[in-house]
């Protein structure tokens, strides 16, 4: 297991680029499975969780090319089946939550697919209903088998219907979707998540033949095909990146340009941050942070404490919450953090409180932040990354604090971003890999 030394309190200064999505990239790339034909994707990011969904694709029989830093093509023409029952599919399939979405596309060209119970974060329970009860709709029968933690999916074939989602369910809409477009007739989706990555799966698979409107909405139309094509596509900038380092900048005083962000594809995000008083400029596609003191939370029009809430999008994302939380404890005023969807995500919240912060946990999905306005600084301690948000959270408050903190577990944090030590590095942090 590896760790970070950080030494804090030094202001950093310059330019970031931010990765690929790397939830976008865990979708594109179990797409590549519904055709033989072959597709490239770039902006692809170099890290944990996308490189074992790439070498988990390699295993199954997927040509997989690496065209450069971040491209790669993918030739799905024969999978092999039997790679399914063996004790490697077992132990890989089920090593991180984007695995899941192979399910859709095998079952769409295959009528048939198995997953183990995917990994991913422990941050609360993490039902699968919406993927499987989706599936059912569309003809498929599925058996899980809770002593190996196994599902095997299978369809004679999948045919077209209405389906009112349980939930807003990201990988859940993803999944159902490109089940659905190769089923027989049309299918509709009423609930389903119409985040920016899903929006970016849908166009890339109308370019591969598909047929599917409603894009942008909550309600997706498709109207199945026979068969698809090869394309290219290309991720959009990680929105969960562009919020870690708008925070990292107000947290540590520095002046930060965050380049090409795709601004118009960020939705809420740019705004909460702006509510916690975090000045910033969009210069270009750039966001444009300057150095700052001092930053004030919002509260509502009627004075009362201002609350930061997930919700599905357009609401904001849950993978920003601790971020914000973190922020906050730094600026002047309070705020009410609601982690609605999680709740085991909130308890990292001991670590900032021995660091110095003034936090109160309400309960597993509510913390109120008593902002400190800078007037104590967070002191730097030894802990461990309990998940890939709080972890760049506990990062960005140990590049803050006064003195040295050691972060150990890095893993979490390197599953979702890429290279981060060095890309810190470059903007004048002082942290070490030990
Ligand atoms: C690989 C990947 O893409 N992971 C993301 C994906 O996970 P994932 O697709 O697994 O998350 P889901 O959207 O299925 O659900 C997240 C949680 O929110 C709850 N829920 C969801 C929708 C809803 O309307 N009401 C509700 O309560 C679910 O029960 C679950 O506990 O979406 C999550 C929610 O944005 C993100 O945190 C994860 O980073
Ligand atoms: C929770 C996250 O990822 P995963 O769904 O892969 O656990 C995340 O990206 O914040």
């Amino acid at each position: 297991m590896s760790a970070f030394e950080i030494w804090g309190g030094k202001p950093l200064k310059g330019e970031i680029i931010p990765q690929g999505a790397k939830n976008e990239a865990l979708q594109v790339i179990s797409a590549v499975l519904l055709t033989e034909e072959k597709v490239t994707i770039s902006n692809i990011p170099d890290i944990k969780d996308v490189n074992k969904l790439i070498e988990l694709l390699g295993d199954m029989g997927v040509e997989t090319e690496r065209l450069a830093a971040d491209t790669y093509s993918f030739q799905a023409k024969n999978i092999d089946q039997d790679f399914f029952k063996s004790d490697a599919f077992k132990q890989k399939g089920g090593g991180l939550r984007g695995s899941i979405m192979i399910v859709g596309p095998l079952l769409a060209r295959y009528g048939k697919a198995a997953i183990p119970k995917p990994g991913g974060d422990k941050i609360g329970r993490r039902r699968l209903d919406t993927h499987f009860l989706g599936f059912e709709k569309l003809g498929a029968r599925f058996e899980y088998n809770a002593s190996d933690e196994f599902f095997d999916v299978d369809a004679t074939n999948l045919h077209g219907t209405d389906i009112l989602l349980e939930e807003a369910s990201v990988t859940g809409t993803a999944n159902v979707v490109m089940a659905a477009v190769l089923a027989k007739g049309t299918t509709t989706i009423y609930n389903a998540a119409c985040e920016p990555y899903l929006q970016q799966l849908c166009k890339m698979l109308n370019r591969m033949g598909a047929k599917i409107s409603g894009i942008k909405s909550n309600l997706l139309t498709i109207e199945g095909v026979e068969k698809l094509g090869g394309t290219e596509h290309r991720l959009l900038p990680d929105m969960i990146e562009i919020g870690s380092f708008i925070g990292l900048a107000a947290m540590t005083e520095s002046e930060i340009t965050i380049k090409n962000v795709c601004f118009q594809e960020l939705g809420i995000i740019p705004n909460t941050f702006a509510r916690l008083g975090i000045q910033f400029e969009l210069r270009g596609d750039d966001i444009y942070i300057p150095a700052q003191k001092h930053y004030e939370i919002d509260t509502f029009i009627d004075g009362s404490i201002l609350t930061v809430a997930d919700a599905p999008w357009p609401g904001f994302t849950p993978d920003l919450l601790s971020i914000v939380l973190v922020i906050a404890t730094q600026a002047k005023g309070s705020v009410l953090i609601h982690q609605k969807m999680f709740e085991s995500r909130l308890f990292f919240v001991d670590k900032l409180i021995d660091m110095g912060a003034q936090i109160i946990l309400c309960d597993p999905h509510r913390a109120t932040v008593i902002g400190l306005d800078k007037k104590v600084k967070l002191r730097g301690i030894e802990m461990t990354s309990p998940d890939i948000r709080a972890g760049v959270s506990l990062l960005i408050a140990a590049l803050s604090a006064k003195g040295k903190s050691v972060i150990s577990n890095i893993e979490q944090i390197e599953r979702g971003y890429q290279h981060i030590d060095q890309r810190l590095l470059a903007l004048g942090a002082d942290i070490k890999r030990i």
